[in-house]
């Protein structure tokens, strides 16, 4: 089995998880990030990625919210595309992983599906941690699960370094309000949504309005900021290495003993 999982990650990844232009977001009114490229250091590490970009890139979501508000059926309409319109609960925690090539990188999300039912919170909140991403999921059908997301977030944030994870706020089942009604329960997500410093999108499950665009999304900014700390340690390793050299040129200067000029200045 562990051979055909490797097999599995060695094969080509499938063509529809093809990531080339960087992916808009939903509203102008609660977005992460303005821009329609990749970093230009990414773009430029991701063209000469065999020299510097080695391993295998994953990043942890975990999808929290209210019990029957369709997070089950969000991943699964992304991961699989199938949707179930019987409800079965999650007990505990489940996860999918999920394959993309970005700007020519493999790249893979590791999904956690948590459960939204009180009795199982204690196990599912022991997969918080680590998150680069934290979806909070509600039912845009029913408010009362838009007023929990905050404390759903709270909780998730509370197992992840402060400002280290993406935050998206996604309202589901669009399919089931008329255009105004939906466009009534945005406004009051959007304001939410700027409240918790996160990214809105409305999709729907069933007819797969919008699901594609918003994992393309999240995948896509989520791959960025894990390039963009990768490129930043390898920096800083290449300055260690400097100042080693930096410190025997000194040395070099001192025992010289050049009194004319200062040793320090070989710093520069
Ligand atoms: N009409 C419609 N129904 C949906 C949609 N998404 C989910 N549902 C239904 O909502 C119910 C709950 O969906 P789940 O995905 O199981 O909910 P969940 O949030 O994973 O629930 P827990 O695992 O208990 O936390 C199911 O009966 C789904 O068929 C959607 O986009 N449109």
């Amino acid at each position: 089995a562990m051979m055909n999982g490797m097999l599995h990650l060695a094969s080509p990844v499938n063509r529809d998880r093809i990531i080339f232009k960087f992916p808009k977001w939903y509203t102008p009114e609660a977005c992460l990030q303005f821009k329609d490229h990749f970093h230009t250091q990414v773009r430029t590490a991701c063209q000469e990625r065999n020299a510097r970009t080695v391993g295998l890139k994953i990043s942890k979501v975990v999808v929290v919210g209210d019990l029957y508000v369709g997070k089950t059926c969000l991943i699964n309409r992304f991961c699989k595309d199938i949707f179930d319109r019987d409800y079965k609960a999650t007990i505990g925690v489940d996860f999918e992983i999920e394959r993309f090539e970005i700007a020519g990188v493999p790249y893979n999300l590791q999904i956690w599906d948590t459960a939204g039912q009180e009795k199982f919170k204690c196990i599912a909140s022991a997969y918080y941690r680590g998150a680069q991403v934290i979806i909070t999921v509600f039912d845009l059908a029913d408010i009362k699960t838009l007023e929990h997301t905050k404390q759903w977030l709270e909780d998730a944030l509370k197992e992840n370094e402060p400002g280290s994870s993406f935050i998206f706020l996604v309202g589901t089942k669009k399919d089931l309000l008329s255009h105004a009604e939906c466009e009534r329960t945005e406004s009051d997500a959007i304001k939410i949504a700027m409240e918790m410093q996160a990214e809105y999108w409305s999709v729907s499950a069933k007819t797969g309005e919008n699901v594609k665009e918003f994992f393309f999304r999240m995948a896509a900014l989520a791959f960025e900021q894990s390039m963009l700390k990768e490129l930043e340690k390898n920096d800083e390793t290449i300055a260690k290495i400097g100042e080693g050299d930096l410190i025997s040129i000194d040395k070099v200067s001192t025992e010289n003993s050049d009194s004319r000029i200062p040793a320090n200045i070989s710093c520069c």
